[in-house]
């Protein structure tokens, strides 16, 4: 049993503007559609169906919320990056991811969700922009890291986190995988941080 077991659906908003109670401490979670974000947070909560996974790209349209406790939320934002989107579309959502991240009070960290082969397209960048100029701290998750045998997933890694100085920010890399749990106990770590940190400061 760990802290993110107990997670729990409590709501779906149909846009980013409308979530509601911008109180107490929340996690967002993001990436490119596919990028593994369901089942990351599925392996996080040990759960099998707490957020869908599918295997067909764009599901997630909604933003759900989990509880984790009173507030204490992780947010599933929809994948983003799907081709089929109309372009006025993407603009619209980018737009409001912008505003999420500078002006929503309780977010408190932002992970980043990308295929370890394919890191860093330009919307992951955008995000990670947006998010070091609101001063959000960054996790740069490189999932599906069961895919590459160890010296590959090395390089991809260091790369990545070469690729990360750029930014400029609190952005730290790690690989991961909802296939054999590599890299769990470091993403629980970073969000233990940014939970408690924040907790400390009440
Ligand atoms: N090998 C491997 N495959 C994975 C891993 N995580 C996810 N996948 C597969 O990648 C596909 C997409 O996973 P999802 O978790 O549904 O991805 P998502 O980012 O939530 O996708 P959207 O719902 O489109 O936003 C599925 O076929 C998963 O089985 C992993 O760690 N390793």
């Amino acid at each position: 049993m760990t802290y993110y077991t107990q997670a729990k659906f409590s709501t779906s908003a149909p846009d980013i503007r409308h979530l509601e109670g911008d109180e107490g401490i929340e996690v967002a979670f993001a990436g490119r559609s596919n990028a593994g974000k369901s089942s990351a947070l599925n392996t996080l909560a040990r759960q099998k169906n707490l957020a869908r996974t599918s295997k067909t790209p764009g599901r997630t349209q909604l933003i759900n919320v989990f509880e984790l406790e009173e507030g204490r939320r992780l947010i599933d934002l929809p994948g983003y990056g799907f081709a089929q989107v109309p372009i006025a579309m993407k603009k619209k959502w980018q737009q409001a991811l912008g505003e999420y991240l500078q002006k929503r009070k309780s977010l408190k960290g932002l992970v980043v969700l990308m295929d370890i082969r394919h890191p860093f397209k330009d919307l992951d960048q955008d995000l990670i922009y947006w998010a070091v100029e609101a001063n959000i701290p960054v996790l740069a998750l490189l999932t599906k890291s069961d895919k590459l045998k160890a010296g590959k997933r090395k390089a991809q890694l260091m790369m990545a986190q070469e690729a990360a100085l750029a930014f400029m920010g609190d952005v730290t890399v790690q690989t991961f995988s909802s296939h054999n749990r590599q890299g769990l106990p470091e993403l629980e770590q970073m969000l233990d941080g940014w939970f408690h940190r924040h907790e400390e400061k009440k």
